[in-house]
């Protein structure tokens, strides 16, 4: 049988009005993501990574081509898509637990008690029991950026697109991360595509890595990471994983010379 695709993009196209004209962010993009899989995707800067990442949640519609999201045309935002940008942009003003059921009063003007019950789970699960009524200035970076990933989980989607979610902690911090998105991932599979500029980060997490070309933006790599899992800091030493990312960034420097 083969597994469900998920996310799938045929021949996309993107082109961008601009004040002088137009410009074309992708061309001819083909990629399926299979219900699931961990998929990161690497790429020059302004190859188009975040322009696929709005396609895939609906914010955008393709100039050209299709993608769709479970067999159909993404059409608008929905519930089972959750979305975690660079930087986490939470209220100011709200707690964090009221950070994380915004998206039940956004979507339905009203928040149950059950929905409070959910936010204190899922803020548990990734570390900020005890946290909930703290305003999010009172929180590290790592930890607001972890309020993100919890209310991009609260609606249990079984999609989340991350938009270098971890670029702007630093290194430390940002392995840990990443080895707890895991954890989380194989507690509650979801299908996560992943855009980063880090090739060691694309390797340790993912299952499959796709590579893009610089502009207009279209797949030039698509590369089976084979590590076993569970991952965690000693996989950073296994030399297949060397040898995945020596790969990728030879094809990634050859293209920018
Ligand atoms: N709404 C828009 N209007 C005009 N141009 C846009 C728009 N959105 C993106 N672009 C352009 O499309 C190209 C691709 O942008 P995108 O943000 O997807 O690239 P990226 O690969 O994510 O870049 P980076 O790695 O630097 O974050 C860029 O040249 C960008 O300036």
């Amino acid at each position: 049988m083969t597994a469900q695709a998920a996310i799938s993009f045929s021949n996309v196209g993107q082109v961008f009005r601009t004040a002088t004209g137009s410009l074309e962010a992708l061309r001819g993009v083909d990629m399926t993501l299979h219900r699931h899989e961990f998929v990161a995707v690497l790429g020059p800067s302004g190859c188009g990574k975040s322009t696929l990442l709005r396609l895939a949640s609906g914010l955008l519609s393709p100039t050209s081509g299709t993608v769709e999201v479970f067999g159909l045309p993404v059409r608008e935002p929905r519930d089972d898509i959750g979305i975690v940008f660079q930087k986490p942009t939470l209220l100011p003003w709200a707690n964090i637990e009221d950070n994380v059921v915004f998206p039940a009063r956004h979507k339905t003007g009203r928040v149950s008690k059950d929905d409070h019950l959910q936010a204190q789970a899922i803020l548990a699960r990734v570390g900020l029991a005890g946290f909930e009524k703290r305003l999010p200035s009172e929180l590290s970076g790592g930890m607001q950026q972890r309020v993100g990933i919890a209310r991009a989980l609260f609606m249990n989607p079984d999609i989340l697109l991350m938009d270098e979610p971890f670029s702007a902690l630093d290194a430390l911090t940002r392995d840990e991360m990443g080895f707890e998105l895991l954890r989380l991932w194989e507690a509650q599979p979801k299908t996560v595509m992943f855009i980063t500029h880090s090739i060691s980060e694309a390797v340790l997490l993912a299952d499959r890595v796709l590579v893009m070309s610089e502009r207009p933006g279209r797949v030039i790599e698509n590369l089976r990471i084979d590590l076993p899992r569970p991952r965690g800091f000693e996989t950073a030493n296994n030399k297949v994983m060397h040898d995945y990312v020596s790969h990728l960034r030879g094809l990634l420097l050859k293209r920018a010379a």
